[in-house]
């Protein structure tokens, strides 16, 4: 590891909270490190404490113990100017800033370096206009904020913490309301940012198909293995990504196609053929949906009550079993197929 890419490092940190003499640590003896020129993922079951780390690394809540340096200096000592020039932060917490316009809301995130007065020069409103077309929000520039979706609000919080020019970006969630075309642009926009711009970027999401495209570099955190942190490619091979959910039993995660899916329950057998793989990745889908188990022709014993299945094409199936050959034309035509046929049995 290249440690002058380092930004920030943690050394045996507790992350939780301090409510008057009492201390409820989340988690403790955190390690880890935030590279620049790379977007890091925080995955997590609910309640795992990805906004506490959070809020823990963006200074709105205090360090339980241990350390946290940005640059070399420790967070604790920065004042909150040096904080807001060198930390982005787009938290969760609904934003109580709906009398302003998007334009204006933005504009905020540039205090940092216009000063007491806030006066934008015109590097400041072309930074703005910007951050507005990148996170796709510019035609909304005039309107007030409390008239956004939650989505579009999404999007302009992310603008402002673009326009803060930070080295280190911290989001929690930022695509939680976004629809799925949204979150792979905001994705993209910010794994684009921290390579080119060699940021630091860190968010949290429950949006692991997207995080294990773009996330250069995952943290999973877990109450029973802490925080796991590596390459994305690294985690998954070593199957990291199996202990993520660490009180569910019935899912699994699938190495090949990158998702979780429920663990298949079903006891009847098929042998399923076919060269082509998009073909059997989803006839796999719905035989396992409707209680079948499907066994490779190499897996599967040579015994006539095991009903075989050859897939030629979406539009062609062959069920070959002891009473004949039957030939289905669609999905629909090859699951009312096996259910009749059966199947043979554990
Ligand atoms: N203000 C608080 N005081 C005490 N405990 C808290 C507080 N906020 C959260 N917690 C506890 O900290 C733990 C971690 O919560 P956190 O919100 O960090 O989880 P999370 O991983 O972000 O969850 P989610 O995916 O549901 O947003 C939880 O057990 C929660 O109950």
């Amino acid at each position: 590891m290249d440690i002058s890419r380092i930004l920030l490092q943690a050394t045996d940190a507790t992350i939780g909270y301090r409510t008057g003499k009492h201390t409820c640590s989340v988690h403790s003896h955190l390690n880890f490190t935030l590279h620049k020129g790379e977007l890091t993922c925080l995955l997590g079951a609910n309640g795992a404490g990805k906004s506490t780390l959070l809020r823990t690394l963006a200074a709105a809540q205090p360090l339980l113990e241990g350390h946290i340096t940005l640059n070399g200096k420790d967070l604790s000592s920065l004042s909150e100017r040096e904080r807001s020039r060198n930390i982005g932060v787009v938290l969760t917490d609904k934003t109580q800033a709906g009398g302003l316009t998007v334009y204006e809301l933005v504009a905020l995130g540039r205090q940092p370096h216009t000063g007491f007065f806030g006066r934008l020069h015109p590097h400041d409103k072309e930074i703005i206009g910007h951050a507005l077309e990148a996170v796709g929000i510019g035609h909304k520039a005039r309107t007030y904020t409390a008239e956004l979706s939650d989505g579009e609000r999404q999007k302009v919080m992310i603008a402002k913490a673009l326009v803060q020019e930070c080295p280190l970006i911290l989001l929690d969630e930022p695509t939680a309301f976004l629809d799925v075309v949204s979150r792979i642009e905001i994705m993209h926009l910010l794994h684009r940012l921290a390579q080119e711009e060699d940021k630091a970027i860190l968010l949290s999401t429950h949006d692991i198909e997207q995080a294990l495209v773009l996330a250069d570099r995952l943290w999973l955190l877990t109450d029973t293995d802490g925080l796991r942190c590596g390459t994305t490619e690294d985690l998954i091979l070593s199957h990291a990504m199996d202990s993520l959910f660490p009180n569910a039993s019935d899912i699994r995660f699938d190495l090949m196609h990158g998702i979780y899916s429920p663990t298949v329950e079903g006891k009847r057998h098929i042998c399923l053929e076919t060269d082509d793989e998009v073909l059997r990745h989803w006839t796999q889908n719905a035989l396992n949906r409707n209680g079948f188990l499907c066994l490779s022709a190499a897996d599967a014993p040579e015994t006539a009550a095991l009903p075989r299945l050859h897939a030629v094409s979406a539009r062609h199936f062959e069920i070959r079993t002891k009473g004949g050959t039957r030939t289905c034309t669609s999905f629909e035509e090859l699951l009312e197929a096996v259910q009749t046929t059966g199947g043979s049995r554990d």
